[in-house]
Parts: C-alpha cells; structure tokens; sequence
C-alpha cells in the first residue's frame, strides 16, 4: 500500500459529486478503535481532544507539531486505509513550520489536515475573543502547505479553515476562503457558522469548492446532523467531541459512583478480554502464532477451576 493511499482514497470521495464524508472525531487510539468498530469509513482526530488526553490542558494552543503529530500517527496506523482527517491549528509557526508540518503529516499516514488563520496562542474556534492574522499571513500558510504537498507528491487534502467570521463577519470570511482557494487549497472549512442560512450560503458562495461543516453542539453552530449537512450541499462533516463529549460523562459518572460507593459496577460484558479485544487483541495473539511465537498458545480466556 502506498504512503498516500488513504488521502488519494479521501480525494476520490471529494471529488465524487455523490461523495459525502461524516467523520466522528477521536482522540486516542481506544476512541480510535472504537469509531473504527462502529464502521465509520473516515476519522477525524481532535485537537482539542489531544490537548486534554495528552496534556490534560484546554484547546489554547497547548500542542507541538510533534504532540500532534504522534498522536496522528498512532492513529493513521490502527487502520492505514481507512482516512484520517487531523486537525493542524495554525501550522505552529511560518511557513517553514508549515511546511514541516504537511511533510510530517503526509509521512505519518494523514489523509488530510486543516489550518486556521488565528494567530499562534490559538484557541478552541468556539471560544470568545479570538485573535487573527491578516489575510496574507493566511495565505502565505496555505501556499506554503499546498507547496509541501506538491513538492512530496502526496495527495494530501489540505483544508483552509478560517475563524475570520466571529470578529470581521462574513463576508471578510469569504474573502479569506477565496483566497485559500486561489492558493490551492483542497477544502475550505468556515469556522463557527452561526445559522443554517449560513450553511446553506457558504457552500452556495463557494461552489463548487467542497466545504466542511465542523459541528460542535453548543458550540457557536446550530445543531445539523450528517443527512442534513449532506443536503446542505456540504461535502465533509466532522464531529469533534463524538467520543470525548461521551467519554467525559461517562467518567464522570463512574467516578462519582466509585467515591460514593467503593464499586465501580461496570457492565458485566466489560472484562479485560473485551476492552482489549477492541484493541487487537486477536490479531496480535494470532500474529504471535504466525511467527512461530508460542506466547499464547493457552489463549487468554480465563479457564474455569
Ligand atoms: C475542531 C477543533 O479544532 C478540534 O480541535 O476538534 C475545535 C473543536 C472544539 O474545541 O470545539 C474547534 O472547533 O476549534
């Protein structure tokens, strides 16, 4: 399989008039294990969920190229063909950073990255008082992705996102995209948009361009579902909290049960052999006897005494 093969899979979708993407986001690999379970056939990994798995910390810019980068991979690897969408803030740095980046992420099995045009102490797009670079320092990063990506000859999507509208409106938002489009760019991604009039306009401006909807409930966006962007005429959802938002309830609640009681009282089908089963455990078991390995040769299930 070659090292482009998921992002020219990506592409093929894009460019497919039929063609629609809903991506769930994830954030580790047993989030990762599990969207790929549920048979998502795209990922998208969050980086606001990489900052707060990672790092524990808020999407304020908290990760590195290389933070970003190695979780991606692990990613892009559980499942080489199946496409990864990962999210690339601001590219960390000036065009030679950006560039840096696109290689990296080409290398490490990314079918696709977006980049934003907020300054370098980004923060989460649904966040209040967002600050901006000017439209050439924008598209400066763009060309210097789309040139990175040409110089390699990958296929990797590169999306243009912009986080313009909350402070310049709409229309220096359009601006923005047009010129992210003019420099090359694959998809535009309008972040935040604040209606569904909205939706509906965007991808009309910009047709035939693809366009992302990026949809984090009670964020700044109104709440439209994967069939809906599809007849929106958007080309790509992504859901970055899909597995975050869950996880952290969950958590929460278990934990609170644990202090309150002493128990966790998990489901009964939750054994170890279960967790670990949707992280390879077969495959890796199987592998082993393939090799000639005789590790397990008693299997890994409990035997009755
Ligand atoms: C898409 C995003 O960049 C992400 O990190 O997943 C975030 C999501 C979020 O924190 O609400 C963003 O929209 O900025």
């Amino acid at each position: 399989m070659s090292l482009s093969s998921s992002a020219t899979t990506l592409r093929k979708i894009i460019e497919d008039p039929n063609g629609f993407v809903c991506a769930p986001g994830v954030y580790d690999g047993l989030s990762a294990r599990l969207a790929l379970a549920a048979g998502f056939e795209t990922l998208y990994m969050t980086g606001a969920g990489t900052a707060a798995s990672v790092h524990g910390h808020a999407d304020l810019g908290v990760c590195t190229l290389n933070d970003m980068r190695a979780n991606a991979e692990m990613i892009a690897n559980l499942s080489p063909s199946t496409p990864l969408i990962a999210d690339a803030d601001t590219g960390y740095g000036g065009p030679i950073m950006v560039a840096r980046t696109t290689e990296q992420y080409a290398r490490s099995g990314v079918a696709a990255f977006h980049i934003e045009d907020q300054v370098q102490t980004k923060r989460c797009g649904h966040l209040g008082g967002k600050q901006l670079v000017d439209i050439t320092t924008y598209t400066t990063r763009i060309r210097a992705a789309v040139q990175a990506r040409k110089r390699i000859g990958s296929d990797i999507v590169v999306i243009a996102r912009t986080d313009a509208l909350q402070s310049f409106g709409y229309e220096e938002s359009l601006a923005r995209l047009r010129a992210a489009r003019d420099a090359g760019a694959d998809v535009g991604f309008l972040e935040g948009v604040s209606s569904r009039e909205m939706c509906a306009q965007v991808v009309r401006d910009l047709a035939p361009w693809p366009i992302l909807l990026n949809m984090v409930e009670h964020g700044s966006t109104p709440t439209v579902s994967a069939q809906e962007a599809k007849e929106l005429g958007f080309k790509l959802i992504i859901f970055p909290f899909a597995t975050l938002g869950p996880a952290m309830t969950a958590m929460r609640e278990t934990l609170a049960k644990l202090k309150r009681t002493g128990l966790l009282g998990l489901d009964p089908e939750l054994t170890p052999q279960m967790l670990f089963r949707v992280c390879g455990l077969d495959e890796s078991v199987k592998l082993d006897a393939e090799a000639g390995g005789a590790a397990f040769d008693g299997g890994v299930d409990l035997q009755e005494k």
